[in-house]
This record gives structure tokens, C-alpha cells and sequence, in this order.
């Protein structure tokens, strides 16, 4: 089962692996194709309505596949007396205003190659002529709300018609996910299909209708889904910046620029305010090194249980994300004090560096992304990976971890994996410059300025992703000199698109 919001990501996957959106609409329309040919023998009349969209673009190319005049060379081969159908197809609109450049070059591949195709200017002028199949191609997983016209009349003209109804991905009007149909009144009007070919995966809301589905192959890589790629920022890069997301960095101590690296990544991937809470001696340090930060001290040298309450309250009343960890050290205290931290906080929050190994010792009704690396996974009671090209090779056992543990696990090597429990995906981005200390405390910071508006599991995904192609964007200028404190830079770039690079 796959959402339309994943189905996108995957295609936007898959284009970034060398598997365009063209090329996947050939095999769509080619899987629309055989499903005609099993419903309705040669010769029969099949009139394709299509709209100005991807869904409409599939259609064009079913229409060339199904079209015959008897001639096509394996109909002769096979000794059948015509092997194509009496295809007819129908724009809803004017064909300039077709809405991409896949769908309109399919659809001029049908004009010049004078196949029965007619534009429908004013849906009052369009009869469905009579037909045996209709393939309906108006409208895909790109609908938005209700169906408009001509839209919402013709589909009444196609519930209306003695043919056999196949829609090509979803019925038009369908809201894929929920099986609804699209608009604000009960009868709100949608295609009635008799069969749907949907591609790629099984959509959840087709399940509820009366139709026979049947899932197409289209060819999207299994990477597509599994890696995480550029499609798995489309969260980020369609959504609008979150109001007054603020992090908040409980870090510092024996170390300072972990914290003020957090903190920075954080305000690099679209928080407002970001916060660190550090010692009174280290405080200044902290501040010295970015005037973006607002940070503010406690009593003491490191953390200690006794800040508990005071910085849980804090972040709790403002609904900050927490970071736990970066800078920390590894004194008893501390540690017992993180602990206290995750007992009593119940917001969100990354947990990092020494703080990770606390994580299985406390029940806590927070939500956590925890980012260990290697050593801290196996100290964590993860697995024990040997080498940090090995991490992917332990998948299964990270995504066992994370069930167990309830909480996303980030674990960061070479390649890193995300999971769930349930879901687990591998990040392949980043360059060899990026072993150089610090670019942890980057990824915790890039995760919880995501977090602030994205759900755990997408925004750590997101993190490994827009850490690693950060080092990636810089990596021809660096080289080996890359610094933590370069990706900050890059960050935004990243995430939200690449085009001055
Ligand atoms: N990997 C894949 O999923 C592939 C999918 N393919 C097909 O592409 C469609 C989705 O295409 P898209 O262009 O995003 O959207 P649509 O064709 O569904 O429609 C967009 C079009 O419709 C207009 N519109 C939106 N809402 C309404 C409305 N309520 N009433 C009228 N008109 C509306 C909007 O203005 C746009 O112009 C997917 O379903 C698959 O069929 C690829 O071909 C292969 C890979
Ligand atoms: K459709």
C-alpha cells in the first residue's frame, strides 16, 4: 500500500535514478493498454477521455498501443485478422493548455501521428460516442477538491454509458488514499469504474470501491523506495515554513561548539529561534561563536540533575524540540540527569551523543529521533556493526532495534539507515570528507529544525539526506578540508533546492 504523498517521493526517487517520469508513463500507458485488450477483444470501440494532466498523459499512450488499422506486424504474425482497436481519444480542453511537457509530447506524438484525436473545447459540445470501453484518464492523484467542468459533467455521461468503465490509476474524482469521493457534498460526483490499473502499488483507498484493480509495474526501482533521495524532501520543499518552530539545545559542557553546531543547523533548516542551555562558564563561549543563538546558562560546570525541572518546564511551556546530548560529557551526574530529563519530558526531542545510551533505561512518553553512531548504537544494545561500510548490511537488525527501543533511530555511518520499526530506509549521501568531527552535531540539529513541522520518521530521513548533500555540494571545492561548520552553509541548499550551485 502506498499514499499519493509517497507515491510522488518514489517518483521523484526514481527520476533522480536515472528512471524518468516519461519513461514511466510509457510503461503506464502500455499496462492501461493491456487491461483494455482483457476486457474487450480486437476491433472493439474504446474511447479514451483524458484531462490535461500526467493521468491524461498515460492515456495518450494507450492510445497508441491499442490503435490498429490490422496492419501492426505482430497482429500478422500472429495470424489474427486485426490486432488494434477502434481508439478515438478525447482532450478535455484546448491542448495548449496541456499541464506538462511528458503528457503534451504524448499527445503530439498522436497528432502528427494522425491518430483519432480531438480537442473538447466546451464539455455542452462533447458526446461520448458509443463505445465498448471507456478509458477514463481525466484526472489521477493530481486532483484537488471536487470535480470541476467539464470535468464533473462528462462523468456523468461516462457513469451514464453502456461500456465497460476502466479509469487509469484512480476513478476521476477518487481521492486515492480514502477511497472518497472528492468535494464537500455527499454526492459529490466521481467516475464509476469496473476496472482501475493502478501503478506501482496498491493505493489504500481503492480497496473500498467496486471495481476489480489491478496494480501495474511500472519499473520504479526498489532504491527509489528504499533510498532515501531528493522525492523525500518534497515535504519540506512543497510545505510552507512553520510559524514559530524553536529548538532547543540541552548541550555544552566539557565540549562547546557540539551545541552552537546543533543549534546552527537547527536555524538552517527552518527554525525560528534556537535556544542552548549550557553551564555558566561555557555560556559566553557558546554565544561567541554565533550571534543567531540565544543562550542561556545554568549554576554549574555540567549538567546536573538538579536543571531538570527548570529546563523540561521551559521547554515544554514554549513546545521547543529538544536536542539532548551534543557536548554534554559522560560525568555520572550528567548521565543520571539526562535520564531525569527523558522521565519527566513528554515533547519531542533528538537524543545524541552521551545522552544515547540512557534512552533504553527510561520510560518516557517523549517522542525521540535518536542519532547514534556506530559505537553508540552497540552501547545503546543495538547491533554491533564491524565497520562503518557495514552499517547498511545491519538493517534488519536496526529496524528490530528501533521497535524495541519505540523510538526513530537514526544510525549514522557511511551509509546511514533510518527506521521506525516498521519502516526502514538507507541514506547513501555524503562524502568521505564528512568523518571529520562535528558533522553529527550538524545531522541532530538539521533533524530537530525539521521535527519542529515534520513527522520523526520523515524528518530523520530528511536529516541523513540533507546532511550528506550538503557535504556533497560542497565536496568540489573541500575535499578533504571540509569542516562541520561549512555544512551549515549548504544546508539550506540542500533542502530546499540546489539551483544557484
Ligand atoms: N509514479 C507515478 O505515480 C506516475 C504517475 N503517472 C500518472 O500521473 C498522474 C498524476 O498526474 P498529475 O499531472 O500530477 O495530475 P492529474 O493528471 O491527476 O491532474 C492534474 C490536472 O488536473 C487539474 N485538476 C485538479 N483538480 C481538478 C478538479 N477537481 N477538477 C478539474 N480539474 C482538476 C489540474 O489543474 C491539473 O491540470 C497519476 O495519477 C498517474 O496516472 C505517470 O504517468 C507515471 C508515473
Ligand atoms: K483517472
Amino acid at each position: 500500500m502506498i499514499s499519493a504523498d509517497r507515491m510522488a517521493q518514489v517518483d521523484a526517487n526514481a527520476a533522480a535514478l536515472g528512471v524518468p517520469r516519461k519513461q514511466l508513463m510509457e510503461s503506464s500507458g502500455n499496462a492501461v493498454a493491456r487491461e483494455v485488450r482483457a476486457v474487450a477483444d480486437p476491433g472493439a470501440r474504446v474511447a479514451v477521455v483524458a484531462g490535461r494532466g500526467n493521468n491524461g498523459g498515460d492515456a495518450f499512450v494507450a492510445a497508441r498501443f491499442l490503435d490498429g488499422d490490422g496492419s501492426h506486424p505482430s497482429a500478422r504474425r500472429n495470424g489474427d485478422s486485426d490486432g488494434g482497436y477502434d481508439t478515438s481519444v478525447h482532450l478535455l480542453g484546448r491542448a495548449e493548455t496541456i499541464a506538462t511537457d511528458i503528457a503534451r509530447e504524448n499527445w503530439d506524438a498522436l497528432r502528427r501521428g494522425e491518430y483519432d484525436a480531438e480537442e473538447v473545447g466546451d464539455s455542452r459540445d462533447f458526446d461520448l460516442p458509443d463505445c465498448d470501453v471507456v478509458v477514463d484518464a481525466m484526472l489521477g492523484t493530481g486532483v484537488t477538491g471536487a470535480l470541476r467542468e467539464p470535468e464533473a459533467t462528462v462523468a456523468e455521461r461516462i457513469n451514464d454509458a453502456d461500456a465497460t468503465v476502466v479509469s487509469v490509476d484512480v476513478p476521476s474524482g477518487v481521492n486515492a488514499d480514502t477511497g472518497e469521493a472528492l468535494g464537500a457534498s455527499a454526492d459529490a460526483t466521481a467516475v464509476e469504474a469496473d476496472r482501475v490499473v493502478t501503478f506501482h502499488d496498491a493505493k489504500p483507498g481503492l480497496d473500498s470501491l467496486d471495481a476489480e484493480v489491478t496494480v501495474a509495474d511500472i519499473g520504479i526501482p526498489a532504491a527509489a523506495e528504499r533510498l532515501v533521495g531528493p522525492g523525500d524532501l518534497l515535504p519540506v520543499r512543497s510545505g510552507t515554513k512553520g510559524d514559530d518552530a524553536r529548538t532547543y539545545v540541552v548541550g555544552g559542557g566539557p565540549y562547546t561548539g557540539a551545541p552552537a553546531l546543533a543549534a546552527q543547523a537547527a536555524l538552517r533548516t527552518g527554525a525560528d529561534l534556537s535556544f542552548v542551555a549550557a553551564p555558566d562558564p561555557v555560556a559566553p563561549q557558546i554565544q561567541g561563536y554565533a550571534e543567531d543563538l540565544i543562550v542561556q546558562s545554568y549554576d554549574g560546570d555540567h549538567l546536573t540533575p538538579e536543571q531538570v525541572p527548570d529546563l523540561v518546564e521551559t521547554a515544554e511551556s514554549y513546545d521547543d524540540v529538544v536536542v539532548l546530548g551534543p557536548g554534554l560529557g559522560n560525568a555520572d551526574e550528567t548521565l543520571e540527569a539526562a535520564k531525569r530529563f527523558l522521565a519527566e519530558f513528554s515533547g519531542r526531542a533528538v537524543v545524541d551523543a552521551d545522552a544515547l545510551p540512557v534512552v533504553p533505561e527510561v520510560e518516557t512518553d517523549a517522542t525521540l529521533v535518536c542519532t547514534p553512531n556506530r559505537k553508540e548504537l552497540a552501547e545503546m544494545g543495538g547491533p554491533e556493526v564491524e565497520s562503518a561500510d557495514a552499517l547498511r548490511d545491519h538493517a534488519d537488525e536496526i529496524e528490530a532495534f528501533a521497535d524495541e527501543l519505540g523510538h526513530v533511530v537514526l544510525a549514522k555511518a557511511k551509509d546511514d539507515v533510518i527506521s521506525d520499526g516498521e519502516r526502514t530506509r538507507v541514506s547513501t549521501a555524503g562524502t568521505p570528507g564528512m568523518t571529520v568531527g562535528g558533522t553529527g552535531d550538524t545531522l541532530a540539529g538539521t533533524a530537530a529544525g525539521l521535527l519542529a513541522t515534520h513527522d520523526p520518521f520523515q524528518s530523520a530521513c530528511m536529516a541523513a539526506y540533507a546532511n550528506g548533500r550538503a557535504a556533497e555540494l560542497l565536496d568540489h571545492r573541500r575535499h578533504d578540508g571540509l569542516l562541520a561548520s561549512d555544512l551549515l552553509d549548504a544546508l539550506p541548499r540542500a533542502l530546499w533546492g540546489e539551483d544557484d550551485e
